[in-house]
C-alpha cells in the first residue's frame, strides 16, 4: 500500500518522561503488539532522555531500557523498532546494543545550534546499516537560516531524515511551515516533524508541516509524551485519512490500543494543564516538566515561575540542574529566612 506519509509513535520512549521513565517490560510487550496489528511504520523505544538516560540527573529507568527494547523487537512483525540517542548521554556503544537488539532506526537528536556532535553517532549508525535520523531539538529557538544550516550538516553526515523538533510546543503553524519549507527546499533528504501539544496546536502544525513538504510525522498516542504530549497518533490518522492522507495505519485499531492499552496506564490523563501552557508559553523543554513540579512543590513556588525563569534563561536540555537551583533562589527571595 502506498503511504504518503510514515508515522513514528514515540509514547514509549517521549512518554517515558511522563510516567518518570517507570514502563515495564509487560506494558512494552502489550503496546508493541497492539501498535504492530494496527500497522504502525515505527515504533520508538528508549528512556525519555533516549539511551544511556537512565540517571539521577534525568530519571532512573525502572527497567533497563535495553531489556525493553528486546521485549519491543520480539512483539514487532510489521512495525520497526527506532531508538534516540542524545551524543553525550548515550554512547556509540549503547547503539551498538540496540543496533545487535534489532533496532531498525536510530535518532540522533542535538540541541539545534550543536549539529556538530551528532556526526560520529550518525556515522555509527549508518555503518550499522540503520536507518538514520538527524533531529533538531528546540526549533523555536533559531531563526529558519539557522536551522537550514544545522540541517544540512547531520545531512552531510549521512543522515536519511532530519526533523524539525517542537521539543517545546511553542512553535505556531505559520512558523513550522516556514522551516519545513526551507528545509525542503534546501536538502535532498526526507524531512520530518515532531510536535508537543502545549498550546494545543500540535495537530495544525503537523499539517502545516506535511503540506509544506514533511513525510514523516512523530505522534504519541493519547498524548503520552513530555509536556502535554505529542500530536495524538489516533486522532493524526483519521485527521490524515480525511484529508485524503494515507499512512496505513488501521483506523479502529489505532483508536482501540489508545483506549484499551494506553489509557489505563496514565498515572493521569494528558492534557494541557497551567504548566504545561507555561512551557508552550515561555518556550521551554517538555521534559523539563516533572523536574519543574517537583522542584516546586519542594520549595513551595509557583511552577509556572520555575518554567518562565527556564524560559528567560533559554535553557536547554542537559540543564535540569538549574531547575533546582533557580526554585531554591525563589523560595529564598520570598522568604529570606528559608534555607
Ligand atoms: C530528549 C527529548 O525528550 C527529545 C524530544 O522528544 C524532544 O526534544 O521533544
Ligand atoms: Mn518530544
Amino acid at each position: 500500500m502506498k503511504k504518503d506519509v510514515l508515522i513514528t509513535e514515540v509514547a514509549l520512549r517521549d512518554g517515558s518522561h511522563a510516567v518518570s521513565h517507570q514502563f515495564t517490560i509487560n506494558q512494552v510487550e502489550t503496546i508493541v503488539e497492539h501498535l504492530d496489528k494496527a500497522n504502525v511504520p515505527y515504533i520508538e523505544v528508549a528512556h525519555g532522555d533516549g539511551l544511556g538516560g537512565s540517571s539521577l540527573q534525568y530519571g532512573r529507568s525502572k527497567v533497563d531500557e535495553m531489556k525493553l527494547i528486546e521485549a519491543a523487537v520480539a512483539k514487532s512483525h510489521n512495525s520497526k523498532i527506532a531508538t534516540l540517542l542524545l551524543p553525550g548521554i548515550g554512547t556509540k556503544k549503547h547503539l551498538q546494543q540496540a543496533r545487535e537488539l534489532g533496532v531498525h532506526m536510530a535518532r540522533v537528536a542535538t540541541h539545534v545550534t550543536e549539529a556538530d556532535v551528532s556526526a560520529q553517532h550518525i556515522n555509527l549508525a549508518k555503518e550499522m546499516d540503520m536507518e538514520t535520523v538527524g533531529f533538531l531539538m528546540m526549533a523555536h529557538m533559531v531563526p529558519t537560516t539557522k536551522l537550514v544550516e544545522q540541517a544540512k550538516l547531520m545531512e552531510s553526515y549521512g543522515a536519511d531524515i532530519v526533523y524539525v523538533v517542537d521539543s517545546a510546543g511553542a512553535l505556531l503553524p505559520h512558523q513550522v511551515k516556514e522551516r519545513i519549507k526551507a528545509l525542503k527546499e534546501e536538502l535532498g533528504v526526507e524531512i520530518g516533524f515532531h510536535g508537543h501539544n502545549n498550546l494545543s496546536v500540535a495537530m495544525g502544525n503537523t499539517i502545516e508541516a506535511i503540506h509544506a513538504g514533511a513525510s514523516r510525522i512523530d505522534g504519541s498516542i493519547r498524548c503520552l509524551g513530555a509536556g502535554a504530549g505529542n500530536t495524538q497518533t489516533e486522532v493524526l490518522i483519521g485527521v490524515l485519512e480525511k484529508l485524503g492522507i494515507s499512512t496505513g495505519v488501521d483506523m479502529y485499531k489505532i483508536m482501540d490500543v489508545a483506549e484499551y492499552q494506553v489509557a489505563p496506564l496514565l498515572p493521569k490523563p494528558q492534557e494541557i494543564t497551567k504548566d504545561s501552557l507555561a512551557m508552550g508559553y515561555a518556550g521551554v523543554y517538555s521534559s523539563f516538566l516533572l523536574h519543574a513540579r517537583r522542584a516546586a512543590e519542594k520549595y513551595n513556588v509557583d511552577t509556572r515561575d520555575i518554567l518562565v525563569k527556564l524560559g528567560e534563561l533559554k535553557a536547554v536540555g542537559g540543564q535540569e540542574d538549574m531547575i533546582v537551583d533557580i526554585a531554591q533562589e525563589m523560595a529564598k527571595n520570598e522568604n529570606p529566612m528559608h534555607i
